[in-house]
């Protein structure tokens, strides 16, 4: 009787950004980043506003990422994040509690308890019907993928905090490996590649800039960026200076990271069967998440692993599109779908 009253709602709870779509679209994308008054620990700022502050804040404030490598960090801040977004976005009615169905992605190298600790904060943003998903096979709906067809496809997930990398095959996942090395290490590499090199002290903002304007993973690029500039305090001096940074300089500096990322994968493989493993020779190997979108990634991957990659359409969306999808058709995926 009271159905109108139900909405749904899909979750990628990203260790950098959450995106939310509501009956189909999606109408939040913002970063996972929450500001929280010090004493009344009240929510001041949320998401791209909160991001603003990052870094800016007065004493009596604090800039939070209630997420950390693909998990929930600080349970209190994760949950104020999470109904702070869904107040946005949900019609209240003063009459009738308004009811959500939804769909929350997951790490698939997340244990029990963190498990829990994002079934529990959905379900205290009022998430009624609260059904999780695994963060691979997302992406691989996301995609277009059938993850119930007797066939293995294998899923790179590069996101913020954590590489995922699954071999899903009739609904479920068969092989799975979860690296705590992705997109916030590179930031990191290059903030340290900043300081050891060029003695000028950067932000997390700014790295995280220098990354998407001329994140590169080979030194070989066909199609090159032009070089992008950035400016801070020396080290030493406190004066400021101006650096040019070229894409060959942050492929150097990520290159450990990268390294530990094709390792993965190749450890990924050889714990695969041998019947999937053909599949996934012939499939080629599907790259999602923020980190997909470094320059050269597929090219330097298929070199060295000797399979084919595919980029998804819009890598930062496709785990939000799966869950979102997951959701729409529940019936259908009730296999890949838990409490
Ligand atoms: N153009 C780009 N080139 C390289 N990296 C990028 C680019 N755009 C975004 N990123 C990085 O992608 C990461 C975020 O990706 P994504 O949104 O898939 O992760 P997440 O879902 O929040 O994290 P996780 O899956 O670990 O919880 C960030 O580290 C961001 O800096």
């Amino acid at each position: 009787m009271f159905s109108f009253l139900t909405e749904e709602v899909a979750i990628d709870l990203g260790t950098a950004n959450i995106i939310i779509i509501l009956n189909d679209k999606i109408v939040i994308n913002e970063p996972s980043i929450v500001t929280v008054d010090r004493s009344t620990k009240k929510l001041v700022a949320l998401g791209t506003e909160a991001q603003m502050m990052l870094g800016r804040t007065h004493d009596d404030l604090v800039t939070i990422r209630p997420l950390r490598d693909g998990v929930i960090a600080d349970y209190n801040a994760a949950e104020k994040m999470l109904t702070g977004f869904l107040k946005k976005i949900t019609k209240r009615s003063s009459i009738f509690p308004r009811s959500l169905k939804m769909v929350v992605c997951v790490p698939s190298g997340g244990t029990e308890v963190e498990m829990r600790a994002v079934r529990d904060s959905a379900q205290n943003a009022q998430g009624r019907d609260v059904y999780m998903i695994y963060e691979p096979v997302a992406a691989a709906i996301g995609m277009g993928i059938d993850v119930s067809a007797p066939e293995g496809n294998m899923i790179v997930d590069i996101g913020g905090g954590t590489t995922e990398i699954a071999v899903i095959a009739l609904g479920g996942i068969v092989t799975n490996k979860s690296i705590r090395v992705a997109g916030d290490e590179f930031t990191q590499d290059i903030t340290e590649y900043m300081r050891h090199q060029h003695n000028i002290k950067i932000g997390e903002r700014t790295a995280e800039q220098i990354k998407i304007h001329v994140g590169a993973a080979t030194s070989e690029l066909e199609d090159p960026p032009g070089e992008y500039s950035v400016s801070g305090p020396n080290q030493i001096t406190s004066l400021p200076v101006n650096v040019p940074v070229v894409y060959q300089e942050v492929a150097h500096a990520i290159e450990k990271s990268i390294n530990k990322i094709e390792f993965a994968i190749l450890d990924a493989l050889e714990q695969t069967p041998p019947e999937l493993y053909a599949d996934i020779v012939r499939n080629g190997i599907y790259l999602a998440g923020g980190g997909a979108l470094l320059r050269g990634l597929d090219k330097r991957l298929e070199k060295k692993i000797g399979i084919p990659f595919h980029i998804a359409e819009d890598p930062l969306k496709a785990v939000a599109r799966g869950t979102g999808i997951a959701l729409k058709h529940s019936k259908k995926y009730q296999a890949v779908l838990f409490r």
